[in-house]
C-alpha cells in the first residue's frame, strides 16, 4: 500500500529551492529519507504533515492532502522532529501522558498508553525525573515516545540518530526496526548518515539539493558485487602477488585487498583461504564486498 506520494513536489524559499519538482512514492514498511545536509528532508516531511505549503506540486499521505486535510493526518501519523522541543521541567511521563491527550485519549487511557509507550522505547524509573536533567539519548527517546503514544500507522523520524553515540545509535536503529516489524507501523527515517540505514530500511529514497537521486528496494542498494574482501595483519603484498599469480584481479587498499571473482563462488573463497594459510599470514576478515548506500551515493551525484 502506498503510504505517501508526491508529485512535481517543489519549495522555494527566498534564497533557496528546497524541493525541486520531486516525485517520488513510498510503501509500507520502513523506509530511509537519505541526503546530505540542506538535501531537503526535513522540508519534505513538514509538507507532508501541512506544517509548510509547497511553492508548486501535490502530496498524499495515506491517502490524504496534507494541504486541506493536516489534522486528519496528525491523527494517524506520529512526528519526531529533528531539533529539541522538549520541556526541561516536566517528567517523561508527564510529557507523554499530555501528547496522548492533546490526540484525544481520555486521561486514565492517556496514562496507560503512556506508561506502555515509555516502556517500549527503553524509559524505565527515570521517566518521573525532568527531562531537563536527561541525557540525548533519553531525550531522543521521549520524542520517541510522544510520536507513538497516540498509535499511529506511519511514525515520520527527522534524524532520529543525531547526536548519540555508537551504543545509542544502535539502539534506536533496533527500535526503529521493532517499530516497523513487531509493531506493524511504517516509517520514515531521515538521515544524512547513509550507511546507517541499511540495517533498518526495506527501501531507500536518496534526494540532493531537493532532487531525487534514486529510489529502490534495499536489496537492490546492497546487492552483492563481484569482489571478495580479506585484510590480514601483515603481508596483503605478498597475498596480492600470490592470488594475482593465480589469475585473480586484486586491488590493494592498505591491509585490506577487494578479489574480484564470480558472485557466491565457494571456490575463490577457498582460494583466498589456502593462500592465506599458505604464506603463514594472520586473517583479521573474509567477506563478500557490498555496495554500499554511500558508494550508490556517490556514483549517482557524481552523475547529476
Ligand atoms: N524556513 C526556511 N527559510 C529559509 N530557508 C529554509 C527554511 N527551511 C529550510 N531552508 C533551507 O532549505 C534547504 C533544505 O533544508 P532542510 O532543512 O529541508 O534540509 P535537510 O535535508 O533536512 O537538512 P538538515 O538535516 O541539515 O536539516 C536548506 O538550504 C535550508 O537552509
Amino acid at each position: 500500500m502506498t503510504i505517501l506520494a508526491t508529485e512535481g513536489l517543489t519549495k522555494r524559499f527566498p534564497r533557496v529551492t528546497a524541493l525541486d519538482r520531486l516525485t517520488v512514492t513510498a510503501e509500507t514498511g520502513v523506509t530511509g529519507l537519505v541526503g546530505a545536509n540542506g538535501a531537503g528532508k526535513s522540508t519534505l516531511i513538514k509538507i507532508l504533515l501541512g506544517l509548510l505549503a509547497p511553492t508548486e506540486g501535490r502530496a498524499t499521505v495515506l491517502g490524504l492532502d496534507p494541504a486541506s486535510q493536516a489534522l486528519d493526518i496528525r491523527r494517524v501519523v506520529g512526528y519526531m522532529p529533528e531539533h529539541d522541543c522538549l520541556p526541561p521541567d516536566m517528567s517523561a511521563t508527564e510529557f507523554t501522558v499530555h501528547m496522548a491527550q492533546m490526540s484525544g485519549l481520555p486521561r486514565s487511557a492517556a496514562r496507560e498508553r503512556a506508561a506502555d509507550t515509555l516502556r517500549h522505547v527503553g524509559l524505565y524509573e527515570e521517566r518521573y525525573r525532568p527531562i531537563g536533567g536527561y541525557s540525548t539519548g533519553m531525550r531522543q527517546r521521549v520524542k520517541l515516545a510522544q510520536a507513538l503514544v497516540h498509535d499511529p500507522r506511519l511514525l515520520f523520524l527527522d534524524e532520529p540518530t543525531n547526536g548519540l553515540d555508537p551504543q545509542g545509535r544502535d539502539d534506536m536503529l533496533g527500535l526503529i526496526r521493532r517499530i516497523g516489524g513487531e509493531f506493524g507501523i511504517s516509517v520514515v527515517v531521515t538521515s544524512h548518515l547513509l550507511g546507517e540505514l541499511e540495517r533498518v530500511c526495506d527501501h531507500v529514497i536518496v534526494i540532493d539539493g531537493g532532487r531525487l537521486l534514486r529510489s529502490s528496494a534495499i536489496g537492490e542498494f546492497t546487492q552483492a558485487t563481484q569482489s571478495i574482501i580479506v585484510e590480514v595483519e601483515e603481508g596483503a603484498d605478498r597475498l596480492a602477488a600470490r592470488l594475482t599469480e593465480a589469475g585473480r584481479r586484486v586491488t590493494p587498499h592498505g591491509r585490506t585487498l577487494a578479489v574480484e571473482v564470480e558472485t557466491g563462488s565457494p571456490a575463490a573463497f577457498d582460494l583466498v583461504r589456502d593462500a592465506v594459510c599458505d604464506l603463514d599470514l594472520n586473517l583479521v576478515r573474509l567477506e563478500q564486498g557490498r555496495h554500499r548506500i554511500e558508494d550508490v551515493f556517490r556514483e549517482e551525484a557524481a552523475h547529476v
